[in-house]
């Protein structure tokens, strides 16, 4: 059952699926994520940081779906971040499949529709509307929102199981190869010296640039006012707005630190102390929750290290990367950003591209490995980034890192990735696979 709702409120959401029916689908670079995206009778949930392209990819979903036959009006798409649905509730949503059932009773009687819903999250309850959507039967739910927590443990209790999350990234650097028009190498191991120099001018610009669809094409000022108007953005709507954040002046401290200081160990001790030192007011309790908020809304990564007890896990200091390598540049104040900072926060971000588990590793030693992976399988791979390890006393080190965790976990995949072919050590032990990040990057496509 429908609850009453409003003529204006009806009127703004017949507009809306009408309109969403009609007119061309907009063009884009296609998006490749890893895993199955949508599958009937299920809720599938597009997450990721605002503007990384989560609405483009829902269009891209539809427009594949139409190439395949699917009717347009089986297609219905809305985007409720919209002044006018303020106050809308879970329970009048039902007037939608109502309104589209009036227009097209055989799209409900004979084939499955596919709901798309932009920012459902704005709607209190929204899963409960979704359920009884998929209890119906007949249907596929594609929804987006730029909080990880879209499919909180509750909400996916509450849709009984029937939730799957697709995490959106910006561009990779294959996506971005593709959006600039320029060609993928059809195999990475055999680049010709020019094809070489080609994509490596193109990977250095890319991490530069970042992955940010908008981002693209622009000049170093633009991008780095864009790129500062949505870290504003986040911060303001899904960190302060959404979680009721009272202490702003500390959030705005606590982002600046952690993205300018890119893969860098983050301590919340240290941070609380370093505040409290200049007169500023927080708890440690605060920045425990502001980092779970900044984690939450994709802005920031957390990599936690390898340690043997929960406990022990707590208190080690984690590793925080931006979701992006182009907003390194962008807040560095000290200077000492550099190109390995943000080669290793690409490597990070195209390993939670590619779904997998990751923490870091340091060895009794104190020797540290930027990644350990663990695959679905069992399968372990440690991956240790150094931009530049032709210098033999940083390829001593990098190497030595890698053998003794390789030690600790025997059977894991040795890799170390560097930024250019010359930057490869001039001796490499056996075992150990050296190769430029980018190839690394690319070979997955030329896998699948
Ligand atoms: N695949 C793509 N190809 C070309 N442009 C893209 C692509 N994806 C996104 N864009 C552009 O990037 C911008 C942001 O895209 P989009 O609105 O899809 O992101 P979003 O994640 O849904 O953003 P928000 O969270 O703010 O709603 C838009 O201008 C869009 O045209």
């Amino acid at each position: 059952m429908t609850r009453a709702i409003p003529r204006e409120l009806k009127e703004a959401l017949t507009e809306k699926l009408a309109e969403s029916l009609a007119g061309p689908l907009p063009e884009a670079t296609p998006r490749r994520v890893y895993g199955t995206v949508a599958l009937p009778g299920k809720v599938s949930a597009v997450i990721g940081m605002r503007r990384a392209g989560k609405t483009t990819f829902l269009h891209q979903l539809r427009r594949e779906r139409l190439e395949r036959g699917t009717p347009r009006e089986h297609l219905p798409y809305v985007n409720f971040e919209d002044e006018r649905f303020a106050g809308l509730e879970a329970g009048q949503l039902g007037f939608l499949v109502e309104e589209h059932g009036r227009r097209f009773p055989e799209a409900r009687a004979r084939a499955t529709v596919t709901w798309c819903f932009d920012e459902i999250q704005v709607v209190p309850g929204w899963e409960r509307f979704v359920r009884r959507l998929l209890d119906a039967g007949g249907c596929e739910v594609i929804v987006t929102g730029s909080s990880a927590a879209l499919l909180s443990r509750e909400i996916a209790t509450a849709l009984r199981g029937r939730a799957w999350e697709v995490p959106l990234y910006p561009f990779s650097f294959a996506e971005a190869l593709r959006h600039r028009g320029q060609a993928l190498p059809a195999d990475s191991a055999f680049l010709t010296g020019e094809e070489r120099a080609r994509i490596e001018r193109a990977f250095a610009d890319w991490l530069v640039t970042g992955g940010f669809p908008e981002a693209q094409g622009l000049d170093g000022a633009a991008r780095r006012q864009l790129l500062r108007d949505y870290v504003d953005v986040a911060m303001l709507r899904d960190v302060v707005e959404r979680h009721g954040v009272s202490n702003v002046t500390g959030l705005r401290w606590l982002v600046r630190h952690l993205l300018g200081n890119a893969a860098a160990h983050f301590s919340v001790e240290k941070f609380y102390a370093a505040l409290k030192s200049q007169g500023m007011a927080i708890s440690k309790d605060t920045v425990h929750q502001l980092l779970a908020h900044l984690d939450d809304c994709f802005l920031v990564r957390l990599v936690w290290m390898e340690s043997a007890s929960e406990r022990q896990r707590m208190v080690n200091p984690r590793k925080a990367y931006p979701v992006d390598s182009a907003l390194i540049a962008v807040f560095d104040r000290s200077g000492r950003a550099n190109s390995g900072h943000a080669l290793e926060t690409a490597v990070m971000i195209e390993l939670e591209r590619r779904r997998c588990a990751v923490t870091y590793v340091r060895t009794p030693a104190g020797y540290e490995v930027d990644f350990l992976v663990r695959g679905a399988e069992g399968e372990m791979d440690l991956i240790q980034v150094c931009a530049d390890a032709s210098d033999p006393a940083t390829a001593e080190r990098e190497l030595r890192a890698l053998a003794e965790a390789g030690q600790i976990y025997p059977g894991a995949r040795l890799r170390l990735l560097t930024l250019t072919r010359d930057g490869a050590p001039a001796e490499v032990p056996s075992g150990i696979l050296v190769q430029p990040a980018y190839e690394w990057l690319l070979e997955i496509v030329k896998i699948d």
